[in-house]
């Protein structure tokens, strides 16, 4: 499918990625570029990479550039890959939040190189390559963002590419992208980490810890999330982050007026509601929720 994938940051997304091109034949060499070269060592030795490179000897012959970096350093990267980029290479992110990363990648590439926009709806807990799966992908979202300027073959490689992976594409625009993410991959981190920190602020913590079962553990999982992360997304995707806040706060308001009120049905309807909306909830998360993998 590609002679030469560079993935610069070889980490959890970038890391899995690798593994799944390389033990699913999809390309004949990926290489690795970080500047973490304890994790980039980890990350030959586990195969998820056949080497090492920097970004001067790695891109002139990448037939794929796989952004997988932190969100803030995405662009920099891409800057500093410019003067090595030859006509053909096909670009593309992982990154939690487009904002205008998109818009500034396009107006930046020389003519012939394209990038699309894309994101995982998969990952885990845990940050680095010793994390990384190969079938991390399997049966998740995979978003891509096309602009109105996007290569036509370029997406449509990345499309073949993402269904190779185990993954479904969904096209959305960046803007559209960030709204929906919002709601429900960042406001649901925001609330498990509420949700634990409210339970850490009182003095009988350890004894609230020792009886949590399963509703605590399934509602909190992501709070074990790294931090730096999704400070990152939760600060860069502000606004809609904020906007999805206050659609959150109406709701719980509608809840706690209930109860203040004694009023069973509109309980009771609020609560059929949420049952009805989470049981149509498609099965397809084995990686996310399935509890055994992640003690695999
Ligand atoms: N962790 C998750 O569950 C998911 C993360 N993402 C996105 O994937 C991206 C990467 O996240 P993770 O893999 O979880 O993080 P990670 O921390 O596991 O990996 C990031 C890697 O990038 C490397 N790096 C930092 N600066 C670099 C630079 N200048 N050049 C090359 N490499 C550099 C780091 O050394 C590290 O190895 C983020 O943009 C995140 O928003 C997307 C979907 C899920
Ligand atoms: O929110 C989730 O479903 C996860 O647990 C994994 C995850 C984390 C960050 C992303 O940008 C996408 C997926």
């Amino acid at each position: 499918m590609f002679k030469k994938v560079v993935i610069a940051g070889v980490g959890l997304i970038g890391g899995s990625l690798g593994l799944a091109l390389t033990k699913r034949k999809l390309a004949e060499e990926v290489v690795g570029v970080d500047p973490d070269q304890d994790n980039l060592r980890l990350a030959v030795q586990l195969g998820a990479v056949r080497r090492a490179e920097v970004l001067a000897e790695a891109v002139p012959a990448a037939d794929l550039l796989i952004l997988a970096t932190p969100i803030g350093v995405t662009l920099g990267v891409l800057e500093m890959a410019l003067p090595y980029l030859t006509p053909g290479t096909v670009i593309t992110d992982v990154g939690s939040v487009k904002g205008r990363l998109v818009e500034r990648a396009e107006a930046m590439l020389p003519a012939g190189v394209h990038f699309v926009g894309g994101h995982p709806m998969a990952g885990r807990e845990v940050a680095g390559v010793a994390g990384a799966r190969e079938d991390l992908f399997d049966g998740a979202s995979y978003i891509l963002t096309p602009t109105p300027s996007t290569d036509a073959a370029a997406l449509a490689r990345l499309k073949l590419l993402v269904r190779a992976l185990g993954a479904r594409p969904v096209e959305l625009g960046c803007r559209e992208h960030d709204g929906a993410v919002a709601l429900i991959s960042h406001l649901p981190h925001l609330l498990a980490a509420t949700l634990v920190n409210t339970v850490a602020g009182e003095h009988t913590e350890e004894l609230l810890l020792k009886l949590a079962g399963g509703g605590f553990r399934d509602t909190t999982r992501i709070a074990a999330s790294n931090p730096a992360m999704w400070r990152d997304i939760l600060l860069t995707n502000r606004e809609m982050v904020l906007e999805a806040v206050q659609k959150f706060r109406q709701q719980l308001e509608h809840m706690e007026q209930s109860i203040r009120d004694f009023n069973r049905e509109e309980l009771v309807q609020s609560l059929e509601r949420a049952r009805d909306t989470r049981e149509a909830l498609p099965e397809n998360r084995k990686h996310v929720l399935c509890e055994k993998l992640q003690r695999r």
